[in-house]
C-alpha cells in the first residue's frame, strides 16, 4: 500500500477528502486493516479495556503500549502508525514526556504519538514535537480524565465548556500538533472547531463535519461488547461468528467428526 505520512493527512484536509483511522492492537488485525488502504492505525490505550480487560485506561503502561505497537508495526502495510501515550506518562514532567515518547518511537516503531488534553499540557507537547516526534491531540471526552469528569461524560455542553474546547483546540494547533481527535463533542461544536483549524479533526462520536473518523476496531467488528458507546456502529458481528465457530468445533470434536482424513498425516 502507498505509505501514508503526516503530509498525506494534512493534504486531505486541504482537498476535503475524508481521513480514515481505526484502532489496532496486534499483527493479524494490522494486516487485515491496512490491506484496505486505511490512512492511520492508532494503537489506542483503549487496549486496556479491549485487550487487557481493565475497567478503564488508567492502568495501561508505556511497556504495554510498546508491546502492542511492535505487533501492529509488523503487520502494517502503509498506514501512518500512531500510539497513545498512556496515563501519567506525560503529565508529570517535560523530561518524562519526551523520554516516554522517545521509547514509543524507538522501541515500538510508532511514527507519532497521541496525548489527551489542551492548554494545560502544551509545554509537554512542544517538547515532544521539538524532539522530532509528531503529536496528535485528543480533546472532549478524554477517557484518562475519567476520575476528574466523574465518568465517561460528554464535554462542551455548557457555554464555558464550549469556549474551553475551542481555546484548547486552537492552543494545540498553535503548539504544532498535526491533527486532533475530538471525542464525543456535540456535532455543531465539532463543526466549528473543524472550520477554525487548519489541521484535521478526527471525530469519534463528534458528528459528520470532522475531517476524519476513528473507531475502536473491536467495537465496529462486534468483538467488544462490555459497553457500547452511542457513537459505535457495528459493521460486523465477529463476536457472534466466533461463538458459532467455537460451538461447532466443540460439537464436532465430541462427535468424532473432526479431525477428518484431510486433516490427518499418513
Ligand atoms: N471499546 C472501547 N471503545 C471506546 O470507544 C473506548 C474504549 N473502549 N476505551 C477508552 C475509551 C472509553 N470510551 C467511552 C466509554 C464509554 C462511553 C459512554 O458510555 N458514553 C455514553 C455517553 C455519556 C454522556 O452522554 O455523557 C453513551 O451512551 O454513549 C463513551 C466513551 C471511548 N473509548
Ligand atoms: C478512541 C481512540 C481515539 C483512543 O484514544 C483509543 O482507542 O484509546
Ligand atoms: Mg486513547
Amino acid at each position: 500500500m502507498n505509505k501514508k505520512t503526516i503530509l498525506t493527512i494534512l493534504k486531505k484536509k486541504q482537498s476535503g477528502e475524508k481521513i480514515t483511522m481505526l484502532t489496532c492492537y496486534d499483527y493479524v488485525t494490522a494486516k487485515l486493516i491496512s490491506s484496505q488502504d486505511i490512512d492511520m492505525l492508532l494503537v489506542g490505550d483503549s487496549l486496556g479495556n479491549v485487550k487487557l480487560g481493565y475497567e478503564n485506561t488508567l492502568s495501561v503502561t508505556v511497556d504495554d503500549m510498546i508491546y502492542h505497537t511492535k505487533s501492529v508495526k509488523r503487520g502494517n502495510d502503509g498506514a501512518l502508525l500512531i500510539t497513545d501515550m498512556p496515563f501519567m506518562s506525560y503529565e508529570i514532567t517535560i523530561e518524562d514526556a519526551v523520554k516516554n515518547a522517545a521509547r514509543i518511537v524507538k522501541e515500538g516503531g510508532a511514527e507519532a504519538v497521541k496525548v489527551e488534553g489542551g492548554i494545560e499540557i502544551v509545554d509537554r507537547i512542544k517538547a515532544i514535537s521539538d524532539a522530532k516526534v509528531p503529536v496528535v491531540g485528543h480533546l472532549g471526552l478524554t477517557p484518562q480524565s475519567i476520575n476528574k469528569f466523574g465518568g465517561f461524560k460528554v464535554q462542551g455542553r455548557t457555554e464555558e465548556g464550549r469556549r474551553k474546547l475551542i481555546a484548547d483546540a486552537e492552543a494545540l494547533e498553535k503548539t504544532g500538533v498535526f491533527a486532533v481527535v475530538l471525542e464525543a463533542v456535540p456535532e455543531q461544536l465539532a463543526k466549528e472547531i473543524t472550520e477554525r483549524l487548519k489541521i484535521p479533526t478526527i471525530g469519534i462520536g463528534s458528528g459528520r463535519y470532522c475531517d476524519g473518523q476513528v473507531l475502536v476496531v473491536d467495537d465496529m467488528l462486534g468483538m467488544f461488547t462490555d459497553y457500547t458507546p452511542k457513537f459505535v456502529k457495528r459493521y460486523a458481528e465477529i463476536g457472534e461468528t466466533i461463538r458459532t465457530a467455537v460451538k461447532n468445533y466443540i460439537d464436532e470434536v465430541k462427535k468424532g467428526k473432526f479431525p477428518r482424513e484431510e486433516n490427518t498425516y499418513k
